[in-house]
């Protein structure tokens, strides 16, 4: 090769503008499909701010993908400018509670990003006690702000209630005078209620709104506001349809769609192809299952891990061609009770308390809402009574790996 030869691409021949399929991509107002209702109720919850009154507070549900942040920060930040226009000063924090678990570190963030220079009140990433954090955002949200809204993501990952206590009794408590403080909670747990402080989750869970799953025509509209990612022609006709199909018909998650389209276009250069073949979408698919599964464990308790790690080593065992397998053909499910005692084992080797069966049915619960695990009910005749199953929907092996390198 001489120096005159071209060693580098010079042009991606696949993207022309990829980060309209990253995760961190917060697409504009044209690009937000099929939430329209959704959108419409949260921002009447928070309608009173505009006047300058107190928003209502706001619990938001919905299996993972659905589109609960994307809405969220997208009432907020409309919400911001037209109580400008009219005259209201208005701001909103957003915190990822899978990062900042911690009460400190929650109020940390929300203080630092509601802070403006005007304010003069220096807020440090750390070195302070929470209490001393609490009085600088009180004396912040005094000064500057008429309204300001938390949207506290993933909200079943905080350690405790500490902060939702603050925040819904600041304006009684009579720290904040001057600025009414609403907060939207954001979960895939639909049994986040059930563990909240009475008090906080009278004041806290106002208005409650479900966002369900995409169903494939609103994930292949999704997909279509962004093919603009890729460049003209490149994209084959029949890859978006293919890949609305195959992420509605397992969870109608619209962040595991745009991966998929994000992925098969990686394939595809990775390939050498001109352009993004439908089968590639089959491949981006098993990666972006990965991707999604590891998500969906990111920040789990460790029991809500032993007790899925029980029904993988079932599963593992069982498979009708495992190495292991001693009952072949037994792929069906597993009994609450059977998963119990291999938990009661791995929380044995892990030196760590077992959870009561009923937690742990919980928990497997949980897994089943959001299409970990699938749940039948059986009956077992008059001896038995009804009981329940659990069947792994992920690929064991998959679940098995990444369990290995998640850390707590
Ligand atoms: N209606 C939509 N229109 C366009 N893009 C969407 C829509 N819904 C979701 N997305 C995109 O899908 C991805 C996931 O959305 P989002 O983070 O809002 O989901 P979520 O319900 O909050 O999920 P999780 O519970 O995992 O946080 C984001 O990249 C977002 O831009």
């Amino acid at each position: 090769m001489s120096e005159s030869d071209d060693l580098f691409i010079r042009e991606d021949p696949i993207f022309v503008n990829k980060e309209l399929l990253e995760i961190s991509h917060l697409p504009d107002e044209g690009r937000i499909v099929g939430r329209d209702e959704e959108i419409g109720q949260l921002a009447n919850a928070v309608n009173p701010a505009i006047f300058g009154q107190s928003p209502s507070n706001v619990l938001i549900y919905g299996k993972t993908g659905t589109g609960k942040s994307l809405c969220a920060k997208y009432v907020s930040r409309r919400l911001v400018d037209t109580a400008e226009e009219e005259g209201v000063n208005a701001v909103f924090a957003y915190v990822d509670c899978a990062q900042d678990t911690t009460e400190t570190q929650a109020v940390q963030t929300i203080a630092s990003s509601v802070n403006t220079d005007a304010t003069e009140i220096y807020i440090p990433d750390k070195g302070i006690s929470t209490a001393t954090y609490y009085k600088r955002l009180w004396r912040i949200l005094n000064k500057e702000y008429d309204v300001a809204l938390i949207i506290l993501d993933e909200i079943d990952k905080l350690e405790d209630d500490a902060i939702l206590m603050q925040l819904s009794r600041a304006g009684e408590a009579g720290k904040v005078t001057d600025c009414k403080i609403g907060v939207i909670g954001i979960s895939n747990k639909i049994k986040y209620k059930d563990r909240m402080d009475e008090r906080v989750k009278s004041s806290l869970c106002e208005r409650e709104f479900v966002f369900p799953p995409y169903n494939a025509s609103q994930l292949n509209n999704i997909m279509s506001a962004r093919n603009d990612a890729f460049r003209d022609g490149v994209l084959g006709d029949a890859v978006i349809p293919r890949a609305a199909a195959l992420a509605a018909r397992e969870h109608g998650d619209a962040r595991k769609a745009i991966d998929i389209l994000r992925y098969a276009g990686e394939i595809a250069q990775a390939e050498g192809a001109g352009t993004v073949r439908e089968e590639f979408v089959v491949q981006a698919r098993e990666r972006a299952e990965v991707d999604r599964f590891r998500e969906l464990i990111r920040g789990s308790t460790p029991h809500s891990r032993y007790v899925l790690q029980a029904l993988t080593v079932l599963s593992l065992e069982h498979r009708p061609d495992g190495a292991y397998s001693d009952t072949a053909g037994e792929n069906d499910g597993f009994r609450t009770t059977r998963i119990y005692d291999i938990y009661e084992q791995i929380c044995r080797q892990e030196g760590a308390d077992t959870l009561s069966l009923r937690r742990v049915r919980d928990l497997l619960k949980e897994h089943a809402f959001l299409d970990i695990l699938e749940q039948s009910r059986h009956s077992g005749g008059s001896a038995e009574g009804s009981y329940t199953e659990h069947t792994l929907l992920e690929d064991p092996e998959v679940v098995r790996d990444v369990l290995a390198d998640t850390v707590e």
